[in-house]
């Protein structure tokens, strides 16, 4: 550790921000903007995605990571421009509920009701069935899937009744950020399902050849990584298997699969125009900006995909090039924000700051905005 302009920094984050001052790298305009984001992070998170290389980089742009402090009123804190947050606690919700209210110049990614919505894995699948993606270079769909909540020993007929086709994949019900919300059964025969745990979901398990799409949300952009999942199961295997088998954690692995040498036909990523109907469609439709989706492609097919999962503020330290991707992103608010509030402004003022912008080449719009 040592001092920078009177900060202590680690060394690693000093030569990131040595690097991107002399003017090497990213090739952005240099900016004299300052974006304090506050964030709330489980110490987890924050060493995943604070990384040093994240921050320097960010710190060149003018955006400062600033911890908040749970224990004290967030409005004594700050001032903040953005707020990122994944923590689970129900009061932590209404705080920032509250805060978001009362501060609404402050850009809160994001609001908790909207994450609420994916803690749920029944409710998290909804707006992808509601969409009925089924005709833009491809078709996007759900696994049929039940929820059950009570008594195990109804699951065999539940199963039987909804007409399931083992195996089926048992998920707990709700996503509370524990280890536990994260143990995933394959059942292969009726009799194990009485064993499980309610509240689940039990999903027909779909082949899809061992390679799972994590696609990653931030704000408009989209990035695609290959990871590792369960091989198929063919349908002689079937008739032998019984019992049920914890899911491994492969797709959380960083081991990304993309420099494996697979089959083309299971390799291919998803086609960019169904990602981006996908993307838009659910950023609107779910009220998120930060979000992965976890897409699988139908054994034997080349368009049929399937979303088995949605998490809000993923685990972006594990996706390629997302200090840039994220520090673009975080600068794109102010911009946008800027935007509104000359919009309000009235158009004739919108060219009139444009026009001087463009001829004082030293000064950046939000230079002159930031007089407004
Ligand atoms: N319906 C399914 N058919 C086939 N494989 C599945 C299915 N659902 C899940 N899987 C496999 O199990 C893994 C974990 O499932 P899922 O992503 O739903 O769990 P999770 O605990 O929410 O994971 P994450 O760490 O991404 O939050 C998937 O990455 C995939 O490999
Ligand atoms: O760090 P967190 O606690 O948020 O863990 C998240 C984890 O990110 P990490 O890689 O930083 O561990 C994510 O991994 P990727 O699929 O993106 O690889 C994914 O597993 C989320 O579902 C987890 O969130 P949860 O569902 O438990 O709330
Ligand atoms: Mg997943
Ligand atoms: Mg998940």
């Amino acid at each position: 550790m040592k001092k920078l302009n009177g900060k202590i920094v680690d060394e690693e984050e000093k030569k990131v921000v040595e690097t991107y001052s002399n003017g090497v790298g990213l090739g952005f305009p240099h900016s004299h903007q300052n974006l304090v984001v506050g964030y709330a992070l489980t110490v987890k998170k924050e060493t995943s995605f604070l990384k040093p290389n994240f921050r320097g980089l960010a710190r060149t742009k003018g955006i400062k990571f600033v911890c908040i402090d749970v224990n004290r009123p967030l409005s004594d804190q700050g001032p903040f421009d953005v707020v990122l947050h994944k923590l689970l606690a129900k009061e932590w919700c209404e705080i920032i509920e509250d805060y978001r209210h009362k501060h609404p110049e402050v850009t809160v990614l994001d609001p908790p009701d909207a994450i609420q919505h994916l803690r749920n894995r029944k409710s998290m699948l909804q707006d992808v069935v509601d969409l009925n993606l089924s005709d833009c270079h491809g078709k996007v769909g759900v696994p049929r899937q039940i929820v059950v909540t009570k008594d195990p020993s109804s699951i065999p007929y539940e199963v039987t009744k909804a007409g399931l086709k083992l195996p089926l994949v048992a998920k707990p019900l709700l996503v509370d950020g524990t280890a536990k919300s994260h143990k995933l059964f394959v059942a292969y025969d009726q009799l194990s399902l009485a064993k499980l745990e309610p509240p689940l979901v039990l999903q027909e398990f779909v082949n899809h050849g061992g390679i799972v799409f994590k696609v990653y949300i931030v704000g408009e952009s989209i990035t695609v990584v290959r990871r590792f999942s369960l091989p198929n199961h063919g349908k002689r295997d079937l008739s032998k298997v019984a019992g049920m088998y914890p899911v491994p954690r492969v797709s959380s692995y960083l081991s990304s699969a993309d420099d494996a040498d697979l089959d083309p036909s299971i390799a291919e990523h998803p086609p960019r125009p169904l990602l981006e109907k996908l993307a838009t469609e659910l950023r609107r439709r779910l009220g998120l900006r930060l979000f992965n989706i976890d897409m699988i492609r139908e054994h034997g097919t080349r368009d049929v995909f399937y979303v088995i999962d949605i998490n809000y503020f993923p685990g972006y330290g594990k996706m390629p090039d997302y200090e840039r991707v994220f520090t673009e992103f975080l600068l794109s608010l102010v911009q946008s924000k800027f935007k509104k509030r000359i919009a309000t402004l009235g158009s004739d003022y919108e060219s009139f700051v444009t026009f001087i912008a463009t001829r004082v080449g030293h000064l950046s719009l939000e230079d002159l905005y930031g007089h407004l």
